[in-house]
């Protein structure tokens, strides 16, 4: 039982037609020069330009970086802190997904703390106070708006790092569902999955607290409701605000309960394999889920009955095993692998990414104790090749 705990969020603008708010919020952060950072796939959807308008408007200066990829990179910080410093700016502007607004994240550390990004992976390794902040999420996935959490990849040592500070939760997120409408199917359900991955592993954190409960099962409940029709359709404006609306409570819950096991295990895969993020949490989330399950049957129960599940009459148990039928369905449904596809990681890599998934600040949090045989396990079960388990 926690006695104490706490609850951290940025101001949020959210609805159809939020971006128009860009400027003005800007303002209000004291910005006069902005750097805005986005990547290719956002600026060729020209919702930079959209956002660059409204900064126009309201009389701001900028300059325009959209060099970083998914699953961003170190030198990608590196280059980004060049720029801003050169370019005089004094605020930074994320438009993008999870990967644009994490490195407008890191960028923002080093161009007031210094050091190299490395230097701050753990918990609350920054001390000095950051640029403002402003962030225009476009995929409604990675809850990246508000958390307190950055992902960059070293390259060197081919993991994800885990920067988690106070300091990260950016300023003034403003949330805009009409910028859904451009990702394609296979995106929206990917993200959407990361979203609900979010929601089930910070519901079962051991960090949870009522605050964050009531964020994560509305975030279960609306994706179980709308993914399926957000991924059938880019221009149900009803069910890309719904998803909107999961990423951002899933986001809030997360940020402030951390994750578990499936996402300690995913960053070792997106940093190995350069696989999509929300993906790969889509196959490993149903087998975490069954390692989890004695930990907690009776909040996986509760997720059974977000998912829109039938549970009267059953016990905590059964009811546990329909929310991992339900994931698996829901991920069937969109087309996802149930297996991550790769052929040749040799036993030596496997077991690197086990020793790697454990010292995740992520693990720290999920519901049963991991060993990193217990995850050398996970890691086979959900790989295509099939390996020889004791
Ligand atoms: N900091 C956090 O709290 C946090 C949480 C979860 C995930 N992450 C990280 O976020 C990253 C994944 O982010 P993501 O899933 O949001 O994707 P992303 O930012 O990596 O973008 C993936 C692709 O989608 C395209 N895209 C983005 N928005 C689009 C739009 N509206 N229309 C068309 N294309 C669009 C991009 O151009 C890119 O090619 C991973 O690196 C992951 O580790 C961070
Ligand atoms: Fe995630």
């Amino acid at each position: 039982m926690r006695m104490i705990s706490k609850f951290v969020a940025p101001e949020i603008i959210f609805g159809l037609g939020a971006l128009s708010q860009v400027g003005e919020s800007a303002l209000r952060l004291g910005a006069t020069r902005l750097f805005v950072i986005s990547d290719p796939g956002v600026m060729a959807n020209r919702w930079v330009e959209k956002a660059i308008d409204r900064l126009k408007e309201a009389g701001l200066s900028y300059e325009v970086w959209f060099e970083v990829t998914s699953n961003p990179k170190d030198y990608e910080v590196i280059e980004g802190v060049k720029r801003y410093l050169d370019a005089g700016c004094d605020a930074i502007l994320a438009v993008g997904g999870g990967s644009p607004i994490d490195v407008a994240k890191a960028v923002a550390i080093l161009a007031t703390n210094g050091g190299v990004i490395q230097d701050y992976e753990g918990v609350n390794k920054i001390t000095r106070p950051l640029p403002p902040l402003l962030v225009v999420p476009t995929t409604a996935g990675s809850g990246s708006e508000v958390t307190q959490f950055a992902i960059i990849v070293d390259t060197r040592r081919r993991v994800k790092m885990t920067i988690i500070s106070k300091s990260l939760v950016p300023d003034i997120a403003i949330i805009d569902p009409v910028v859904l409408q451009t990702k394609d199917a296979r995106l929206t359900a990917a993200t959407g999955l990361d979203a609900l991955c979010h929601a089930i592993e910070s519901f079962v954190s051991l960090a949870a607290t009522p605050l964050t409960d009531v964020n994560a099962l509305n975030a279960i409940c609306l994706v179980a409701r709308y993914l399926r029709p957000s991924v059938a359709s880019r221009s149900n404006l009803e069910a890309k605000s719904a998803m909107a609306m999961a990423a951002l409570q899933a986001g809030l819950a997360f940020s402030n309960a951390i994750l578990g096991a499936s996402h300690a295990m995913a960053h070792q895969l997106d940093a190995q394999l350069d696989l999509h993020h929300g993906e790969t949490n889509a196959i490993l989330l149903p087998y975490v889920m069954e390692f989890n399950m004695i930990a907690c049957v009776e909040k996986f129960a509760r997720i059974a009955e977000a998912m829109g599940e039938n549970v009267a009459g059953l016990s905590a148990w059964e009811a546990a095993e329909r929310a991992i039928r339900a994931v698996r369905r829901l991920a069937r449904d969109l087309d996802m692998p149930d297996k991550i596809g790769v052929g040749n990681l040799s036993e030596e890599q496997l077991k690197s990414l086990a020793r790697n998934a454990l010292k995740d600040a992520c693990i720290i949090t999920n519901p049963r104790d991991v060993t990193e045989k217990d995850l050398y396990k996970l890691f086979a079960q959900a790989l295509k090749r099939g390996i020889q388990v004791d």
